[in-house]
């Protein structure tokens, strides 16, 4: 059996992950941050220790260059754990990709000419499958998009109510983000409830720095919260989500500002960051317990989108089997799952506060004994599942 190498490549970021496919088990991690800054920093750990060091990154190559390095000087070693695929997080994959794919020229022509609906992630995207290519010509590199999971969609969901043939010539319409995590969040719903993915109605909440929602019918994405990018719907670290476009109109005749500041004030200094002056949640509600207004109404209008996603989507569903929060916040944040959900009771929706507060990295049910909604927490592996689709992928 051979490893895979999973590589997520963010604006600013290289985070990596070494998977032993025979066990699944992770034989090295790490994270290569600041990258383009004057100094970057990077992380390896592994079984065995955990190394930190300040270095120069000036960009994805360099990057790249600092993962091999650590593997180098502190193993393990790629000649014991020969690699089977290197598999690659794409963001967006438009309406091209169905599923993990492995890149040959054609793909790579098809991801960077899908630069323009995700300027911020694809073309990192590339620069990671580029260097990783150089590193490891004879290995097949793996593309595992974001948007995979949502080709499901119906197209009453995905279709922006605009002139058509505007739309079309341009590519607009809802596609979707966090694929990844929610195929592996609905298959480790079904396996903790005992029950065949293709029976169950979800509403999974995927909260973390980006944070979306999904409605989820036997297994397949039918409407999901983030659209033509990964800027709309639930309110985020620094990105707004849902908004009156006609804000952008507004702001643009009244402060003068370019599409580009607006772009930039919309994804980099809005969300939790623009309301509350911090992205992180734990700052957020650490500010609003020390009576902090500004933080306060941050975390009521982050818990109060979510809500209001939640009825949606069981709306959408018809009925729903249960309610699972992953990632960062929703993984972690007991106030967060408490206050999203508030007021659900006669939906059949509630929250028992001791199960809520218990900490555990296992999946595990926070709604009470008998409740007609499962309200759970269940943990996200979206580097297992690239690493997993990978290997399927090249497999195939
Ligand atoms: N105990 C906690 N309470 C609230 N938020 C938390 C907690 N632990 C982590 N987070 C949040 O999780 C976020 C990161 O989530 P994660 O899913 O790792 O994001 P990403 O993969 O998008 O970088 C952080 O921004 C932080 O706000
Ligand atoms: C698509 C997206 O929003 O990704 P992230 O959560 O990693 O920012
Ligand atoms: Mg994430």
């Amino acid at each position: 059996m051979s490893a895979v190498l999973v590589v997520n490549s963010g604006s600013s970021s290289i985070k990596y992950q070494l998977v032993e496919m025979s066990d699944e088990s992770v034989l090295a991690s790490g994270l290569i941050e600041r990258i383009g800054e004057s100094s970057g920093h990077s992380r390896h750990t592994t079984p065995s220790g955990e190394w930190e060091k300040d270095v120069p990154v000036p960009d994805h190559d360099a990057g790249f260059r600092v993962m091999i390095d650590a593997f180098e000087a502190h193993g393990p070693s790629f000649d014991e754990h020969p690699l089977g695929a290197v598999g690659h997080r794409v963001v967006h994959g438009g309406k091209r990709f169905f599923e993990a794919t492995v890149v040959d020229h054609l793909v790579e022509i098809n991801i960077e000419d899908l630069s323009d609906l995700a300027p911020l992630h694809n073309p990192a995207n590339l620069s990671g499958i580029r260097a990783a290519r150089k590193t490891f010509p004879d290995v097949p590199q793996v593309a595992v998009f974001d948007t995979a999971f949502h080709q499901t969609l119906p197209p009453a969901a995905y279709t922006y109510a605009i002139d058509k043939s505007l739309a079309d010539a341009n590519r607009v319409r809802r596609y979707g983000f966090h694929g990844t995590s929610y195929k592996y969040v609905s298959g480790a719903t079904a396996e903790y409830l005992g029950r065949p993915v293709d029976e169950l109605k979800l509403i999974v909440l995927h909260l973390g720095n980006g944070a979306s929602a999904c409605a989820i019918d036997g297994g397949r994405s039918v409407e999901t919260s983030m659209g033509m990018t990964p800027l709309e719907g639930l309110v985020m670290g620094t990105r707004s989500g849902d908004i009156d476009p006609a804000v952008l109109f507004h702001l643009h005749r009244k402060t003068d500002a370019s599409f580009s500041e607006l772009d930039g004030l919309l994804n980099k200094r809005s969300g939790l960051l623009g309301l509350a002056g911090r992205s992180d949640m734990r700052d957020v509600i650490a500010g609003a317990d020390s009576g902090e207004a500004e933080a306060q109404l941050a975390f009521d209008v982050y818990t109060h989108r979510i809500r209001g996603y939640v009825g949606e989507y069981l709306a959408q569903l018809g009925s729903v089997d249960a309610i699972v929060f992953t990632a960062g916040v929703g993984e972690n944040s007991a106030p967060v799952r408490a206050a999203a959900l508030a007021g659900l009771a006669g939906l059949g929706i509630e929250v028992d506060p001791a199960r809520n507060e218990e900490r555990s990295r296992q999946a595990r049910t926070i709604s009470p004994e008998g409740a007609r909604v499962a309200v759970l927490v269940v943990p996200t592996d979206e580097e297992l599942e690239i690493a997993r689709q990978s290997l399927a992928a090249v497999s195939a």
